[in-house]
């Protein structure tokens, strides 16, 4: 068939598809199962519901000003798909965790199974395979066992911090080597090199399948899967062509560091790794091939909750991380003046100090508050029709925890845009009750099971950078710093794109030998 008349085909097809459409959700309407009334929210348009009304982008930025217009429980129509926002954390709380049986499903994204993804605990809808890989997962990052891996997690900083001192200018570069090296060693002990190539099939893979994700990208194809029918060549189409390359890779993504797991148990490693730990504890007869395959899929998904973007979650807080200290010099005096006091200039800090280092847990929270890495978390489906407040919520509705909304609640966080780690401190200097992680990782059964992990990996490079650089914008050749303007990657993870900075270090006369004494004076 020429092109001319596959473009004439699909045209055809897709006006049907509209007449269907228009005439099914005619009747739904007349059918509507519950006295009680739909949240309030911005009016649809035919067909396209509030499509039309957001910005793809960063959808967070509508649903916020939406919340303020209509409240802190939004009903919005993508297409066919009912939406309900929420942006408050009681919110949240009260239908994500107090109803989370009804709350802790995912929502059918046609894009899942199209990329070849359906498999991952992420994507997975809540039920038995669900709770078997999340028990993987659960048992070995929850706080007392992903203990183990803090030794593995230092050893990483450790040559996070060489890199940074060799080559300062790569320090992007750095930190995604470093998220992706201690997340492969807690998983298969697996450890990558600079450049490792499946490390970069891992990170295209995420890039791939989060591109097409997020329920607003997703939205047209669920309503019109018709248009899956287009060849991948047709102008538009890279969403297929993407697929196609996603499903190739996702094989190597699950079997290659499997196999090289395997390989290490063979060896006899006795290196802490989870997937080595399940094998190592499982008896033969519950070793079935389901079993297996659930654990081969439930490692695998350890890279992707890490990765949703280029950048895992980790190395893109730690690029907001190093923007917010770049534009705020202020906010790094007071916290090396804290790190001076409590650790001195002849080591770095360890956990042991976090007790004292109140500053830099100060830093790590409004980083996470400033510039919520997953602004939409991860999208809910409600498994029943509910009730909450007086107002319907429809079974199947995607339900989007608008975290950044929730983060920049003005009554709870004046001037949100403002980065000011004072906020999360008493005048004594102790940390507040707001741990503000129980926004950033999610709310309910499905909240971030590696958040304990993500905690100390992040924690761990923050104080270590800021005990040995000052960190701040180039110098032009007048001595004056070269302005910028920060650019952000949006999509259903926001972090700044690499932006020039300068690593000084704060120790006169530091080098690669004096870098190791002084590691060496802290292990
Ligand atoms: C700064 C670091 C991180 C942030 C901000 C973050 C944030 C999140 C958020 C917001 C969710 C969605 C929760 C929900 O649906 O309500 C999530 C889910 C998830 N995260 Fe993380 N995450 C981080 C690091 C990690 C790491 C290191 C791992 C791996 C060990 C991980 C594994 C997962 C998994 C597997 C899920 C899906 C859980 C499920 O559906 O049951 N994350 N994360």
């Amino acid at each position: 068939m020429s092109s001319v008349q596959w473009t004439i085909l699909c045209l055809v097809a897709l006006a049907s598809v509209v007449v269907i459409d228009v005439g099914r959700r005619r009747l739904k309407r007349q059918k509507s199962p519950s006295p009680y009334p739909l949240p309030p929210g911005p009016p649809p348009l035919p067909i396209v519901g509030n499509m039309h009304g957001v910005d793809v982008k960063a959808p967070w930025l509508t649903y916020s000003e939406w919340s303020k217009v209509y409240g802190d429980l939004v009903y919005a129509r993508l297409f066919d798909k009912d939406i309900i926002i929420i942006s408050s954390g009681k919110i949240a709380k009260d239908l994500l965790e107090d109803r989370s049986i009804n709350y802790s499903d995912r929502p059918n994204i046609i894009t899942n199974e199209l990329f070849g993804v359906g498999f991952n605990t992420v994507y997975m809808p809540y039920g038995e395979r669900w709770r078997l890989q999340r028990r993987f997962l659960h048992q070995n990052f929850k706080a007392n066992s992903s203990s183990r891996f803090v030794p593995m997690q230092q050893r990483k900083v450790h040559q996070l911090l060489h890199r940074l001192l060799e080559s300062p200018e790569r320090y992007f570069e750095s930190l995604f080597q470093y998220a992706s090296s201690v997340i492969t060693n807690a998983v298969y002990d697996y450890d990558p090199v600079s450049g490792d190539r499946m490390v970069n099939i891992i990170g295209r893979v995420s890039e791939l399948v989060t591109s097409a994700l997020p329920p607003e990208v997703a939205a047209p194809l669920g309503a019109f899967p018709i248009i899956l029918n287009i060849p991948s060549w047709f102008p538009g189409m890279t969403i297929k062509k993407n697929a196609e390359i996603c499903r190739e890779w996702t094989n190597d993504w699950v079997e290659v560091p499997f196999k090289h797991a395997l390989q290490r148990m063979s060896d006899g490693s006795a290196t802490p790794a989870m997937v080595l730990d399940a094998l190592g504890k499982v008896d033969e007869k519950d070793a079935s091939p389901g079993w297996m395959k659930d654990l081969k899929d439930a490692a695998a998904t350890a890279f992707i909750g890490e990765a949703p973007c280029l950048l895992l979650r980790s190395s893109a807080t730690l690029m907001t991380f190093i923007l917010a200290m770049v534009l705020h010099p202020e906010v790094q005096e007071k916290v090396h003046a804290q790190i001076d006091v409590v650790v001195g200039k002849d080591r770095i800090p360890t956990l042991d100090d976090r007790p004292s280092l109140t500053y830099v847990d100060a830093i790590m929270r409004e980083t996470l508050r400033w510039h919520p890495l997953a602004p939409l978390s991860l999208p809910h489906a409600a498994v029943n029709d509910d009730v909450y407040n007086g107002f319907y919520i429809p079974k199947g509705a995607t339900v989007i925890t608008n975290i950044w909304a929730i983060a920049h609640d003005e009554s709870r966080y004046p001037k949100p845009s403002d980065f000011n780690p004072g906020r999360f401190l008493n005048p004594d200097g102790t940390l507040t009750s707001d741990d503000v992680t129980n926004i950033a990782f999610g709310y309910g059964r499905r909240i971030c099971v590696g958040k304990d992990f993500a905690d100390v990996t992040i924690w761990s490079a923050m104080s270590t950078i800021l005990a040995l650089f000052k960190l701040s914008l180039p110098k032009d050749e007048d001595g004056k710093e070269m302005p910028f303007e920060p650019k952000w990657v949006t999509g259903i993870t926001s972090y700044p794109l690499p932006f020039p900075c300068s690593f000084e270090p704060r120790i006169p006369g530091m080098d690669a030998k004096k870098l190791e004494e002084i590691i060496n004076a802290s292990t």
